[in-house]
Formats: C-alpha cells, sequence, structure tokens
C-alpha cells in the first residue's frame, strides 16, 4: 500500500515544552491508524497538527506528496482531510438529515451569494446534497433517527451523526478524536464496525486517537506510540501489545493497561 500521508519530522513546541518532538510515520491508504500513549503524551496535539489547527514548530505532513502543514485548516479540510472532533458542531435544533445537509457546503461549488440568491448552481448543489445526505443516512443505518432533532439524541447516535456529518465532507482521510470516549461495551463495538464500513466500503482511510485499548486493538491495521512527545513504537496490534518500551509507558500511567 502506498503512504497517503506523511508527517515528517514533525515538531510542535509551547514555550519550554516540547509537545510533538521529531515524529515521523506514514500512514498507508486505505488503512486503519491509531495514534495511543498516556495522558499528555501529545495525540491531541499531534491531530491538531495534521488537520492544521496548529502551526508546526519543525517539519512538515504531506498529503499525496503535497506539503499541508501551515496551510488554513479549511483549505486541508477541501483537500480532504478532514477532522471529527469529541463533540463535532452538530446544530442541536436541527434534525440529523437537516445537519448531513449543512456539512455538505464545505464541498459546495455555489458562492455564499449564489445561495443568497438561489442561483441555479445552489439549487442543483442543494438536490444533490439532500440525496447524498439520504444515502449517508441508508449507510450508516440511521433512518430511524433521520427527522429527529439533534437534541434529542443520546451518545452513541450522536457520535454516529459526527461520522456521517464527515463522511458528508467527502473525505479521503479522516481523523477521529476519541471516537470511542464515554461510550458503553455495546456502544463501542458498534461504533468500531461503523467505522470499519466507512473504511472498507467507502474507502476512507482513518486515523483516530483513542484511550480505548481493546477497543484501538480490534480495529487497528496499524498503531503509533507516544509518549512525552516522541514516537516509541509503530506496529500491528500483536506486535504493541508484546512491545516492551509500550508496555513501560503505560506501567504506572493513569490510562489501563495496554489490554493484553
Ligand atoms: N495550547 C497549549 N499550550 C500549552 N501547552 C499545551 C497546549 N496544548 C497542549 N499542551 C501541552 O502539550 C502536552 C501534550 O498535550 P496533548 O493534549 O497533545 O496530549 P494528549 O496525548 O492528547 O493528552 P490526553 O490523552 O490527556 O488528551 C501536554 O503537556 C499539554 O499540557
Amino acid at each position: 500500500m502506498t503512504a497517503i500521508l506523511e508527517v515528517d519530522k514533525l515538531t510542535r513546541r509551547f514555550g519550554g515544552l516540547v509537545a510533538v518532538n521529531n515524529i515521523s510515520f506514514d500512514v498507508k491508504q486505505g488503512e486503519i491508524l491509531s495514534v495511543i500513549g498516556p495522558n499528555g503524551a501529545g495525540k491531541s496535539t499531534l491531530f491538531k497538527l495534521i488537520s492544521s489547527f496548529l502551526s508546526t514548530s519543525a517539519g512538515e505532513v504531506r498529503f499525496k506528496g503535497e506539503k499541508v502543514s501551515d496551510l488554513s485548516p479549511h483549505v486541508v479540510a477541501r483537500k480532504g482531510i478532514v477532522r471529527t472532533f469529541q463533540e463535532t458542531t452538530i446544530f442541536r435544533s436541527m434534525t440529523t438529515r437537516e445537519n448531513i445537509i449543512i456539512a455538505h457546503h464545505l464541498r459546495s461549488k455555489a458562492s455564499m451569494a449564489g445561495y443568497f440568491w438561489g442561483s441555479a448552481q445552489a439549487r442543483r448543489d442543494e438536490a444533490t446534497f439532500a440525496k447524498s445526505a439520504d444515502e449517508i443516512i441508508q449507510f450508516l443505518d440511521m433512518q430511524g433517527i433521520a427527522d429527529e432533532l439533534a437534541s434529542n439524541l443520546p451518545q452513541g447516535n450522536l457520535r454516529a451523526l459526527g461520522i456521517a456529518i464527515g463522511l458528508a465532507t467527502d473525505p479521503e482521510i479522516l481523523l477521529l478524536d476519541e471516537p470511542f470516549a464515554g461510550m458503553n461495551h455495546d456502544e463501542t463495538m458498534q461504533m468500531v464496525d461503523l467505522v470499519r464500513s466507512v473504511q472498507r466500503e467507502r474507502g476512507v482511510t482513518v486515523m483516530l486517537v483513542e484511550h480505548d485499548m481493546p477497543a484501538v486493538m480490534k480495529i487497528s491495521d496499524r498503531i503509533v506510540v507516544i509518549n512525552f512527545g516522541e514516537k516509541i513504537a509503530e506496529g500491528t496490534p500483536a506486535e504493541i501489545r508484546s512491545n516492551d518500551k509500550v508496555i513501560e509507558a503505560y506501567l504506572g500511567s493513569e490510562d489501563d493497561a495496554i489490554g493484553i
């Protein structure tokens, strides 16, 4: 598999603190790659650098060979690197379907003025977006909550809506920030299946940051482990599970053991 994303000697400092220190790894087209590490290891900072929500101190990120670090976040998102947050921006007073339709505007061809005046392009986009939203709703099996207000949805459904919103922007790489946080076992396993189907059936490359080790071990093709801002290991779940440096990093940390 070829690399779709290259993280090359990436560094980010906050004053005297080096939150991400000279980290390099590749993300292969179509894989699910998890980034793990104890609390404060630098995972969120790494994600923010990849999605350009933070500027780099040194090094760069390349998407299909082109440097994307230090561009503005919306430019990076339009190129196809889309980050969903723990609490993705969901309009609570809108329905599931309306939220997904709105999210499509990131890839809209019409200008804002076009929307205001109801241009032909804007009308074409609206029809396309509504059709695509229904297709995403079907794909994620959300028909039962399509017309429900987001404010009425339980946590698990909101998380799935976050993925739906991500898909609406037609991503090539989806960055998921703690997709299983706060979920019980059954909800987590449903979410694991959902993310797997996004990868398998829609060909989306997925990167995720997560603390839930059993879920990480189940879902990941490969795992990158960071500690104190540095990469300490990279490999398959089986390799990571038995890696001495990883076990040592997790011993005495607040996180659960590596899930052996
Ligand atoms: N904006 C900031 N200004 C100063 N320090 C920061 C900033 N953001 C993160 N840090 C520091 O950088 C280090 C890495 O933080 P980061 O949030 O990336 O870790 P993490 O691995 O995501 O942690 P967690 O698992 O607890 O979410 C921490 O010491 C944190 O306090």
